[in-house]
């Protein structure tokens, strides 16, 4: 696990420019709003949340923590962006969620804190946002309790997702604001598999997600070549 500081104060930038529009529906982050109740169905049908303690690293302005946190969990959302926390402590004020607190502290070091302390970690579209993903993956298994779930959600890198993921999404459909992913930082199934089993994990299932231009929908399937999730388990 990295022990220096593990971030990208450029992409911390970017999103902290973000963080007033992150719970606007219609706005900047519409892609995050629309494919939430997707994963969040997905991570409650393999690991129900209710009455877990969960950590949501990478939080963001908190659209799924604070989903977790409605499902009955105990949910803590972490992030190196002040100003997106700012916006999830405010959100949660503003729609009384119960049980969710949120903290600016790096993985790696709430995991030197706080070792198994959760019954089930997410980190969702972070690991390609920072220097050292397979540090992230070590942190999360370090967090999760023996026999935790942990839930990872990224881009594949491929020529697809190259036309779908940044030429179609940031540049064509403007779902995704333009410069939010670099190629080289994307990583590949087998790259994220593969950092989970050197952290201990064992990887027992993975999830596809895609997107209809046509319709705008989005939907849950076997495709991992652009947009995909994994779901791992750490050995009792
Ligand atoms: C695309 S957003 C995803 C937000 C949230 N996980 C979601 O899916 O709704 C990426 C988030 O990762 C955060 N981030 C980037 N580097 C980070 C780091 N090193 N540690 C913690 N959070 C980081 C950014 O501030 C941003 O909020």
């Amino acid at each position: 696990m990295n022990t220096t500081l593990n971030a990208d104060a450029a992409e911390l930038a970017r999103f902290s420019e973000l963080a007033l529009h992150w719970w606007d529906p219609e706005g900047e982050m519409h892609a995050l709003h629309k494919i939430n109740p997707l994963r969040l169905g997905w991570i409650n049908s393999l690991c129900p949340l209710k009455g877990m303690t969960v950590l949501d690293v990478g939080c963001g302005g908190g659209i799924l923590t604070d989903a977790i946190a409605r499902s009955g969990a105990t949910a803590t959302g972490i992030d190196l962006s002040t100003k997106v926390l700012r916006m999830a402590q405010l959100h949660a004020l503003d729609a009384q969620t119960q049980n969710v607190q949120y903290r600016e502290i790096s993985a790696e070091a709430l995991a030197a804190e706080s070792p198994e302390s959760f019954d089930a970690v997410t980190c969702m579209e972070m690991l390609e946002h920072v220097p050292d993903p397979a540090s992230v993956v070590s942190a999360c298994a370090a967090l999760v309790k023996p026999g935790g779930w942990v839930f990872f959600s990224t881009i594949n890198r491929s020529p697809k997702s190259f036309v779908m993921a940044i030429f179609g999404a940031e540049y064509v459909l403007n779902m995704v604001p333009r410069g939010t992913h670099e190629y080289a930082k994307l990583i590949r199934p087998s790259e994220l598999a593969g950092f989970c089993r050197t952290a201990g994990l064992t990887v027992s299932h993975s999830k596809g997600l895609s997107y209809n231009p046509f319709t705008k929908r989005f939907w849950l399937n076997a495709d991992t070549s652009v947009n995909y999730m994994l779901a791992v388990q750490k050995p009792t």
